[in-house]
């Protein structure tokens, strides 16, 4: 049993994309059957986390076992938890308890995991040790000081590199100071940091946000026995309040089907003329579900069955039907936390709809695994779609039919855009080809199975 979880974290090596692993996806005939979305990533890093900090054995049940979150695994390890996997897929979790995080021998390489770095910069500045953390190239380039910031004005002291990046030093402060906290992006990794960091505070930490974003820490940390009040302000902002230096208590955790991942079977089935499938157990977290809702507005036929809750989070599965003609939108700038991840798979629904698709307010998709915004607008138009990049905008001017394709996608270290071209080359005329895959083990390392087994044409290519 243990020797299996220490294999798994021992394959998560750290800076080592070569050789590219390229991909192909060929028009596919209709779409059948019927799956089972891998575990959410949000929720595997949280109840990992908590595990690791709760006072007895937590047992985690549907983990996402993508690298993001094995490298969470490992991380938590390193503070002294301990995190086995057993034979049938259940993960235990033996915490220390809160403030009873042990300095990490060696650096922290979280992979490609904006999640696992920033949770877990919160968790080491609440505790009186020194943690260094670092990522792939991709982690190496995004923002670090919108976590630093508000971790300093609790007590802990950073040594980053220019503009606030990894690899980066934290020291925790012995004696943390609660804070209140207006977020100044809209972020459920910041404001989780700040939680994770208030576990250690006396007193109350306050995080407002101006537009309330996933909300699986508050959950959790409930979940496991923390104090959350959450109060819901007329302007439309939301404050999350912690009570801090609550005792955290070993909980059962069964993860949800993440609905960022359903996306791409749903997506592709939408597309597929003469497709069927069911996707079961995906999570339906209101602030996880704004692609749902916008599929739903351009004519998607989608029926949500089976409704009930897992471990506080509501889960439905999902029933798509494709062929569908879909219609253009406006989706609002208030959606975006509710789908901030789902925006590449839409662009590529709005490029086979008729009329424009208008996406607006994407600042936060620059600085993603990649520039998202810029990686599908270059994408959509070497596969010959009509697109408007503009600083925070996008805009799909719809053709009614997919776009010819025939193009190769740069997936620069992000998963998301692999999986999104991935799908628009099952209807385009021509394939559309990936230059390197490897990425998609970060969040959904069974997805080109999953996709031949409902009938895509996906290959691999030996470099
Ligand atoms: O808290 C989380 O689990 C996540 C929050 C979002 O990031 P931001 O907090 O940067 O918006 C999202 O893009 C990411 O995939 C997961
Ligand atoms: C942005 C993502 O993840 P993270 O920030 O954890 O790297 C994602 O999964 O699309």
């Amino acid at each position: 049993m243990v020797d299996e979880t220490a294999s798994l974290f021992a394959r998560q090596a750290p800076f080592r994309r070569f050789p590219l692993q390229p991909l192909t996806s060929r028009r596919a005939t209709a779409l059948k059957g019927a799956v089972t979305a891998p575990g959410d990533k949000s929720i595997s890093h949280r109840a990992l986390m908590l595990g690791g900090l709760a006072i007895g054995e937590t047992a985690i049940h549907g983990l996402l076992e993508g690298e993001d979150v094995l490298n969470t695994g490992k991380a938590m390890q390193a503070y002294g938890a301990s995190v086995r996997r057993d034979d049938d897929g259940v993960w235990h979790v033996n915490g220390v308890g809160v403030g009873g995080l042990a300095e990490p021998a060696e650096v922290l390489d979280m992979g490609n995991s904006g999640t696992g770095a920033r949770l877990l910069m919160g968790l080491a500045a609440g505790h009186p040790i020194t943690s260094f953390f670092t990522g792939d190239a991709s982690l190496r380039r995004r923002p670090m000081a919108r976590v630093t910031r508000p971790l300093a004005e609790m007590g802990a002291r950073f040594v980053t590199r220019e503009g606030g990046r990894l690899p980066l030093a934290v020291t925790g402060s012995s004696t943390p100071m609660p804070i209140d906290y207006v977020l100044p992006v809209a972020s459920a990794q910041v404001k989780s940091a700040i939680l994770l960091a208030a576990l250690t505070a006396p007193g109350e930490t306050t995080v407002v946000e101006p537009q309330p974003t996933r909300d699986h820490s508050e959950r959790m940390l409930r979940h496991f026995g923390a104090t959350v009040r959450v109060e819901d302000r007329a302007d439309g902002s939301r404050a999350v309040t912690l009570v801090g230096q609550p005792e955290l208590i070993a909980a059962t955790v069964r993860v949800p089907g993440d609905p960022s991942s359903a996306a791409f079977p749903a997506v592709a089935a939408l597309l597929v003329p003469g497709s069927e499938v069911t996707i079961r157990n995906v999570g339906a977290n209101p602030l996880r579900f704004g692609l749902f809702e916008t599929l739903l507005e351009m004519g998607a036929d989608i029926a949500l069955e089976n409704r009930r809750e897992e471990a506080g989070e509501p889960v439905v599965d999902l029933v798509v039907r494709g062929g569908k003609p879909l219609r253009g939108v406006t989706v609002p700038a208030a959606r975006a936390p509710s789908m901030i991840d789902e925006y590449p798979i839409l662009a590529m629904a709005a490029a086979c709809a008729e009329g424009d698709t208008v996406m607006e307010g994407l600042a936060e998709l620059r600085v993603k695994e990649s520039d998202r915004l810029g990686a599908v607008a270059r994408g959509l138009a070497a596969c010959g779609a009509i697109v408007e990049e503009g600083p925070e905008t996008l805009i799909v001017h719809g053709q009614a039919k997919p776009p010819v394709g025939g193009a190769t996608i740069a997936s620069g270290l992000d998963h998301r855009i692999a999986m999104a071209f991935a799908v628009l080359g099952m209807v385009s005329e021509q394939p559309i080809h990936i230059d390197d895959a490897e990425p998609i083990a970060t969040s959904f390392p069974g997805f080109v199975a999953m996709m031949n087994g409902l009938g895509a044409q996906i290959a691999l290519a030996a470099a």
